[in-house]
């Protein structure tokens, strides 16, 4: 009967663990994003934002929701470090792309990084969220800003693509391409004011569990 009942227990309070990977250029606030969630949701808060240095490699952080853990993983931005990012694909649950709002000079590049993520063919089944993050400086462009800018910046593409017939995509390919861009979510944050952040785990938290990939493993607490 003990047996019985610890492992009915067990059952009951097993939590299933998800990766969330956070990607995006360099300086987009990936890290800053990392630590706030950390201050949120953790007893021990994450590092001040003066501490924060540019990413070489990978930083982590675990977040425990009432039935599932969140193990997040920001990735460096750095163009000579993003090809390290495609080795996490295969074993995440979710993708963060953070975007600089503000720095509109980048944005075309973000965009361009930005493309090659959401056509890789080892998460074209994931849940993709974008965020404008930034959102604390009255420089930054709005969440339907940036959606349009994104918008604009794929049509321009789309136009040099039938220009340039060495550049050529597969009908499926085009069409797995537009249903995410039809479905993508855009998120408005600041991640080194918090706002909007907890509306953002929410919604990984939300779709990871619907996801159709399986979790990691269950975990007792
Ligand atoms: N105003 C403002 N600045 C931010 C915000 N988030 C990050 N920053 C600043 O942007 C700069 C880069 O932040 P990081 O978090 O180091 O950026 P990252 O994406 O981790 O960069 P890499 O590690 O090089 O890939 C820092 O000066 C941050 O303080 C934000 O929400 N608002
Ligand atoms: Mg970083």
């Amino acid at each position: 009967m003990y047996h019985l009942l610890k492992g009915l227990h067990e059952h009951l309070t097993r939590k299933e663990e998800f990766s969330v990977i956070i990607i995006g250029l360099d300086g987009a606030g990936k890290t800053t994003l990392l630590e706030k969630i950390k201050t949120l949701y953790n007893d021990a808060p994450g590092l001040s934002p003066d501490k924060i240095a540019p990413t070489v490699g990978q930083n982590t952080g675990t977040i425990t929701l009432p039935s599932s853990i969140l193990q997040f993983w920001d990735l460096g931005g750095q163009r000579g470090i993003r090809n390290i990012w495609p080795k996490y694909y295969d074993d995440c649950h979710a993708v963060a792309y953070v975007i600089d709002a503000e720095d509109r000079e980048r944005l075309g590049e973000g965009w361009e990084v930005f493309d090659a993520v959401l056509s890789a063919p080892q998460i074209l089944g994931v849940p993709l969220l974008l965020l404008a993050n930034k959102q604390d400086s009255p420089l930054s462009l709005s969440v339907e800003e940036i959606r349009h800018d994104y918008e604009d910046w794929y049509q321009r593409k789309l136009e040099s693509a039938r220009r340039d017939t060495r550049y050529g995509q597969g009908e499926n390919e085009r069409m797995a391409r537009k249903e995410r861009i039809a479905s993508l979510e855009v998120m408005g944050v600041s991640a080194l004011e918090g706002t909007g952040v907890r509306e953002a785990v929410d919604w990984l938290f939300i779709r990871v569990q619907n996801s159709r990939r399986e979790p990691q493993k269950g975990v007792n607490m």
